[in-house]
């Protein structure tokens, strides 16, 4: 993957991570396009809904999955977090070659917790159609891969974080050394880029997930964008995601990470 080869080059540059996260935009999208294909399908969610598994049918999927990926080294990757880390097999394979480009603190920061939080509690509503036409396996299958997709980019901020630092660290060490998150927000705030950001991903939206048909009309002619227009997922919602939840928590991570820095 690009942004994984990114990373482990060790020649990090801030145009180099940014263009890892925009690579990351398609996936997402990809990945929410996809979900959007099944309604909610609820009682996926149920816990005890189904007496062969201990919680419910989702908890299962995401548990299962992550300790065969968790087998196979995905883990190893500083990015990459389990939502079940409690009691995960070990990787079977040898820990990569390449040096750390990461200060260890990376290893210490997971924010699953919230991410699956907001993803099941305010984003699946927003974009997965209400009702149940029974491929809960689908659906949970999808979820994960949802959810895997937008924790990767989230936790992607170490990189932002040490980048940036590394190219100015006379600005974060002081902030560092008063441990000042404000301070620290600050410093690794781009306001124009989240505006740039924010208009990208819901112009992907509507290029991804536009309805193809042979039959032009008269939208299909005109290139403007028109509300009448049906998308698999809203544009705007994609654009929310990343406004309320993808930009504030890559945020976060970058503040908890450049915190520990120093250490
Ligand atoms: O590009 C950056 O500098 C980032 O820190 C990434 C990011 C984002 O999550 O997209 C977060 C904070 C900045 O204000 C702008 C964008």
């Amino acid at each position: 993957m690009a942004a994984e080869s990114n990373s482990k080059s060790g020649i990090l540059t801030l145009e180099k991570v940014r263009e890892a996260l925009i690579k990351q935009e398609d996936t997402i999208i990809s990945r929410l396009i996809q979900r959007a294909n099944f309604p909610l399908n609820s009682p996926a969610y149920d816990e005890g809904k189904f007496p062969s598994f201990p919680g419910s049918l989702l908890q299962f999927v995401v548990k299962e999955t992550e300790a065969l990926q968790s087998k196979v080294g995905r883990y190893e990757n500083p990015e990459e977090h389990p939502f079940f880390p409690e009691s995960l097999p070990l990787s079977l394979l040898p820990p990569p070659a390449t040096p750390p480009v990461l200060h260890p603190a990376a290893g210490s920061i997971n924010i699953n917790e919230k991410i699956w939080e907001f993803y099941f509690d305010e984003l699946l509503p927003l974009f997965a159609a209400p009702g149940d036409d029974g491929s809960y396996a689908s659906a949970a299958s999808s979820d994960l891969d949802c959810l895997q997709a937008i924790s990767r980019r989230i936790h992607y901020g170490y990189y932002v974080a040490e980048v940036k630092f590394k190219d100015s660290p006379q600005d974060y060490e002081p902030a560092i050394r008063d441990q000042d998150r404000d301070g620290l927000m600050k410093l690794l705030t781009f306001v124009d880029v989240e505006e740039m950001v924010k208009k990208r991903v819901a112009k992907k939206a509507r290029v991804l997930g536009q309805e193809v048909s042979l039959v032009d009309n008269a939208n299909a002619k005109t290139d403007k964008h028109n509300a009448s227009e049906k998308y698999k997922v809203d544009p705007s919602v994609v654009s929310r995601l990343y406004e309320e939840w993808i930009m504030p928590l890559t945020k976060l991570v970058q503040v908890e990470y450049l915190l520990r820095r120093l250490d």
